[in-house]
């Protein structure tokens, strides 16, 4: 008899927000185990209101939605989940060594009142020995450059090696040496079977592993498919602009296949500054 295995995420007409006020609604989607998702959208589109709402930490306001077949919020789904939140660096005025920064990863994973044992040591010392910062274990945080800062949190997401990880802007902001380190961590993970959902305005950091991509704008979901058909509907969406504004010439092929081609390492043009600005996300 064979078992299918249960989506790591299942949204019917789901809807989050704050305080009672939607902000993000009409999800319908899952995402199969082993998936990895980039959400994208414009800023304010709601993005990060998704991603907090399956986490909890945003309203759940309509809809249903699953966690790895399970109900959403407890402690059997809450461990399952790895989270890198949007903030770029932790706060100066936090005094914590790397490694009890690390550990809050784990607390999903034993009673609040039972300290951290070998297993929760040992998760720790694997997550910051994936991230490059094992001889960091024992600084503190705040004396940390604002890349490193960043891979710490990865790390704590890592720590309780989850199922599920769910990113936030993870490459936002961090220097060079962060993002070949996260790039690594990432392909690592796709290749274990680990589900991701990264929101992100920058897809090339993701490829190679993205199998899909989620649009995200004024709170509804407006495109959902692969990144082959990102990248024919940004081409065509760029043109129909130019020919709607008069004019479509080389210029506008070169730019729309700059902005649909990410993953594809397409040489930047000479107006690359131009071409940038093309790119929606
Ligand atoms: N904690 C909060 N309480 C109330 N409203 C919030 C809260 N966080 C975000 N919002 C509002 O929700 C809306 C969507 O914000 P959200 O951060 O989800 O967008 P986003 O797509 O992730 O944007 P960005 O790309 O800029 O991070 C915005 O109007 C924002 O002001």
């Amino acid at each position: 008899m064979s078992v299918t295995t249960p989506p790591a995420l299942d949204l019917r007409t789901a809807a989050f927000g704050y305080g009672g006020r939607v902000v993000v609604e009409h999800l319908t989607f899952d995402v199969p185990a082993g998936q990895v998702v980039a959400v994208v959208g414009p800023n304010g589109s709601g993005k990060s209101t998704f991603v907090k709402g399956v986490l909890g930490l945003a309203d759940h306001l309509a809809g249903d939605f699953c966690v790895f077949g399970q109900a959403p919020g407890t402690r059997a789904t809450r461990r399952r989940i790895g989270y890198v939140p949007q903030r770029h660096t932790l706060s100066a005025s936090v005094r914590a060594t790397v490694r009890e920064i690390v550990e809050t990863g784990r607390l999903a994973h034993r009673p609040w009142y039972r300290p951290a044992g070998a297993d929760d040591r040992a998760g720790v010392e694997a997550a910051l020995a994936q991230v490059g910062l094992s001889d960091h274990i024992n600084a503190e945080v705040s004396d940390l450059s604002g890349g490193q800062q960043r891979r710490v949190l990865i790390a704590r997401a890592l720590a309780g090696r989850p199922d599920m990880l769910i990113m936030d802007e993870p490459t936002a902001g961090v220097d060079v040496a962060s993002q070949d380190v996260l790039a690594e961590v990432l392909h690592r993970l796709s290749g274990e079977g680990t589900t991701m959902l990264i929101v992100t305005h920058e897809l090339s950091a993701l490829r190679g592993i993205l199998d899909r991509i989620v649009e995200i704008a004024q709170g509804r979901t407006t495109f959902d498919g692969t990144p082959a058909q990102w990248a024919d509907q940004e081409h065509t969406r760029i043109l129909a602009t130019a020919a709607h504004d008069g004019h479509c010439g080389p210029a506008d092929e070169q730019r729309a296949a700059y902005a649909s081609g990410p993953w594809d390492c397409v040489e930047l043009p000479t107006n690359a500054p131009e071409a940038a600005a093309g790119r929606r996300a």
